[in-house]
């Protein structure tokens, strides 16, 4: 990681004082995959808090030893190895440090980010080495069935057949697989300042695709925002389980849902004192051409209308890849008043246009 050295892009990474210690949030629910009702447990869980913890989840530790360790190597490197590991800085795809995306944002963080074909890295985002690009792949292969997993199981909590409409949009041939490896190595600027200071790692969004798998170490660092009444926002800490994977739902999932399940808004924060946090994400997006938008099937069970326009993942990823990192990316795809107001009034048989 630079520290350092260069002040004037530091400044730009807001510090965050804080009034009060974070709370630790003991209310994430946790899923035991293997139990009978584990489907109806998913879909609470994405419904109260768009994110959940999964246990029991059939993940062999060594997959998940290996590639931290492996991570751990490739952050130890020098600084201009790890820059000349990929041609020039992360976009997005790459080697990144302190800078998120396009449009100015920035964490204090390093990271790679790296694009996946169906089974594998991209032949487009190689990792820097050959160690490294086997335990991606191998853990990538375990999260793609556990993103599987997952997706059938919300598939049939909410009644949505067939079992696999969900799972295929991001386990298909030619789904949008990405995956992150993160790494926020305690901040010095914060010393001497008090221990509730902290700094921004990765700001607040939410996920643009179905659905994320993350894991971590045991440094804590992740929040998410409780889904409040309205605009009320209160962030709770998550405390990190290295036995298990955390579930975000995305933006797109919430869409396909008209809205059931939410997608959570989520960000992680990085302190003086604590060890460096890890973490891996494996984010599932369906196919560029995949339509996103309300499954009629869920409308009809529910006897709603659309409170979303469809469009395509690759419109939506431009229209993301044009955005800051906690904008409301939905926001231009939801109908407004008067859209739903004329829908009613047609579905009800009322709508005469002058
Ligand atoms: C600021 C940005 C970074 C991001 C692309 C974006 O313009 C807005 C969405 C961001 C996000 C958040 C989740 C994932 O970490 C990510 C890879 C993604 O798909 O959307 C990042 C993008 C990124 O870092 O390139
Ligand atoms: O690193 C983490 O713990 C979360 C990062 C994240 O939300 C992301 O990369 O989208
Ligand atoms: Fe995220």
């Amino acid at each position: 990681m630079v520290v350092l050295a260069k002040p004037a892009a530091l400044e730009q990474i807001s510090l965050l004082r804080t009034p009060e210690p974070w709370e630790s949030f003991a209310g994430v629910p946790a899923v035991d995959l293997s139990a009978p009702g584990a489907a109806d447990d998913v879909v609470r869980a994405c419904e109260r808090f768009g994110f959940f913890s999964v246990v029991n989840h059939g993940v062999a530790r060594g997959v998940v030893e290996r590639l931290e360790h492996e991570a751990a190597l490739f952050f130890s490197w020098p600084q201009a190895d790890k820059d000349a590991s990929a041609s020039g800085p992360a976009d997005p795809f790459g080697y990144g440090s302190k800078r998120i995306g396009r449009n100015g944002d920035m964490g204090w963080l390093e990271y790679l980010l790296l694009a996946i074909d169906r089974e594998s890295l991209s032949k487009a985002s190689p990792a820097p080495s050959s160690s490294l690009r086997d335990a991606i792949n191998e853990y990538v292969g375990a999260m793609r069935g556990l993103a599987r997993t997952v997706l059938e199981m919300v598939a049939e909590g909410l009644g949505v057949s067939p079992r696999g409409a969900l799972a295929d949009m991001v386990t298909g041939e030619a789904s949008d697989q990405v995956f992150r490896l993160n790494h926020y190595p305690p901040c010095p600027l914060l010393q001497g300042l008090p221990p509730n200071c902290s700094v921004t790692g990765f700001g607040e969004h939410t996920d643009p695709q179905l659905v994320s798998i993350l894991h971590s170490n045991a440094t804590a660092g992740l929040q998410i925002a409780l889904h409040g009444d309205g605009d009320a926002q209160k962030w709770v800490s998550v405390p990190p389980n290295r036995d298990a994977f955390f579930v975000n739902v995305g933006d797109s999932l919430q869409v396909l849902t008209n809205g059931r399940l939410k997608s959570v808004r989520h960000r992680v924060v990085a302190g003086s004192g604590r060890k460096s946090r890890v973490s891996m994400i494996y984010f599932g997006g369906p196919p560029v051409a995949q339509r996103i938008a309300p499954l009629p099937q869920l409308l009809q069970a529910e006897g709603q209308l659309p409170i979303y326009r469809e469009f395509t993942w690759g419109e939506y990823k431009k229209a993301a890849y044009r955005s800051r990192l906690g904008d409301n990316r939905l926001a231009p795809f939801q109908m407004t008043l008067v859209e739903l107001q004329h829908a009613h009034a047609d579905a009800a048989g009322l709508h005469h246009r002058s």
